[in-house]
């Protein structure tokens, strides 16, 4: 296997989302959970999205984990690493996006890599440095209220600068307007001046297949969705890579109970919950009492079993920002994040053990809590849902799964998930 692209994400919503739209733009692309084992069975593909669980945890460990994938993808002729971040570029002063773009631009001797999170086709924008998120700039937006990465700073040149150890500098919309040599000529001048990273702007999907051209001539870029499509089409367009004509057939339906988990706590799951309360049963977790030690995720299971065999049921621990912040302040972000990411993973087991072939998940430290605990080693990539969400079909088992980002889908994005996992 000789891979055009090898990607590295930190998330593993944010891998399916990126391993989406690299399907989309034709390369043949698998996802998996982890570094992958040297005997993992894998398809021929272009690209592989090797996804991690490292986007909240400490910055060394991020690290490791990172260099530990960038070797698997290099071992299997990676022309170009992408290590792909949040597209509301998610991390914390202490996190972790600096750090391994630092390592991985070191370890393959590149002098300053290319940065941008925007994917115009969700709304995410960049421009003189500052991320917007629709109309509004990122430190005004939901994200602001996110319970583990609360963004408050628009201006990604200071956000990344305060993560990195190389200094940070800006390639600006009039810059990229004059395409990829323009870019590429920018990157040159700071990488010259001492920078080791430079956040794009972009506005217009145009402006993803510059930074695209761009980033290729260097092994190492960072960034969300939307540089990957920028990636594929510039692989495309060097006959780097030979467009898949379609879709992959995922193979028979599967059928069977079907549940949907939600632990993000964004705006726009918040709002796809309670349009699921209108076409199946809904049950809301207490962190309370699952913090108190009550067996919440016990209870939730047992509701869910009495009801999977007469349709979908969706369990919820997602709740708004106030109530989210008074559970921290009770009991720690860090350990009430994780006690209910176990208690979604227990319930998710539970759920799968009781015969639940079809499982859609929201949020993407929820689903990598999931999929770990159901130990599934990696997915195809299927029909897309909404933007950024496709459908997954496990390779070592026959089940269908969905990992929404958080802040991803539409209103009714359980039904539409559920109506596209046969
Ligand atoms: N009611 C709640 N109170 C506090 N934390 C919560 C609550 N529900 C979920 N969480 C935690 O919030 C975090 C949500 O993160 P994640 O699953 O990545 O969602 P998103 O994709 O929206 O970022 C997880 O750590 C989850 O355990
Ligand atoms: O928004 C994106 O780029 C990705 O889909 C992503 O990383 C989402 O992360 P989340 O934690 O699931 O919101």
């Amino acid at each position: 296997m000789t891979l055009a692209l090898g990607c590295i994400a930190d998330d593993y919503t944010g891998a399916s989302d990126l391993a989406n739209t690299l399907t989309k733009a034709g390369l043949r692309t698998v996802q998996t959970i982890g570094v992958p084992a040297d005997d993992l069975a894998l398809p021929e593909v272009d690209a592989v999205v090797v996804s991690l669980k490292s986007r909240s945890i400490p910055a060394e460990e991020a690290v490791a984990r990172s260099r530990e994938a960038a070797a698997w993808l290099n071992a299997r002729g990676a022309g170009h690493l992408l290590f792909k971040v949040c597209s509301t570029f998610d991390s914390t002063d202490a996190g972790n996006i600096g750090p391994v773009t630092d390592a991985l631009r070191e370890d393959a001797g590149v002098g300053i890599a290319l940065v941008t999170p925007a994917f115009p086709e969700t709304a995410r924008t960049v421009y003189l440095g500052h991320l917007f998120v629709g109309a509004v700039p990122l430190a005004e937006s939901p994200l602001k209220d996110h319970p583990l990465n609360p963004m408050r700073d628009s201006n990604l040149v200071r956000v990344l600068a305060r993560q990195s150890r190389a200094e940070v500098g800006l390639i600006d919309l009039a810059t990229v307007a004059q395409g990829a040599e323009a870019v590429s000529a920018r990157l040159d001048a700071l990488a010259k001046d001492g920078k080791g990273a430079a956040i794009a702007d972009a506005v217009l999907d145009r402006d993803l297949a510059v930074l695209g051209a761009a980033a290729l001539t260097r092994k190492v870029s960072t960034g969300a969705s939307g540089l990957g499509l920028g990636l594929a089409r510039a692989l495309v367009a060097a006959g780097r890579v030979a467009p898949a004509a379609a879709q992959a057939d995922l193979g028979p339906a599967i059928g069977g109970p079907a549940a949907c988990l939600a632990g993000s706590c964004s705006q726009a799951t918040l709002g796809q919950i309670a349009r699921a309360e209108a076409v199946m049963p809904v049950r809301r977790l207490d962190p309370a009492r699952l913090l108190a030690g009550e067996d919440e995720a016990g209870a939730a299971l047992a509701w869910a079993m009495e009801r999977i065999g007469h349709g979908p049921v969706l369990i919820a621990s997602s709740a708004g920002p106030e109530d989210v912040a008074a559970v921290q302040a009770k009991y720690g972000r860090d350990a009430a994040g994780h006690a209910i990411e176990a208690a979604m993973a227990r319930i998710a087991e539970g759920l799968v053990n009781g015969g639940v072939r079809r499982l859609v998940v929201a949020g993407g430290e929820t689903s990598g809590a999931v999929v770990d605990r159901l130990g599934l080693p990696a997915f195809r990539v299927g029909p897309e849902i909404a933007a950024g969400v496709p459908v997954l079909r496990t390779t070592d088992r026959d089940m269908w799964l969905a990992l929404k980002s958080g802040n991803f889908g539409g209103p009714d994005f359980f039904a539409d998930a559920l109506r596209l996992m046969p």
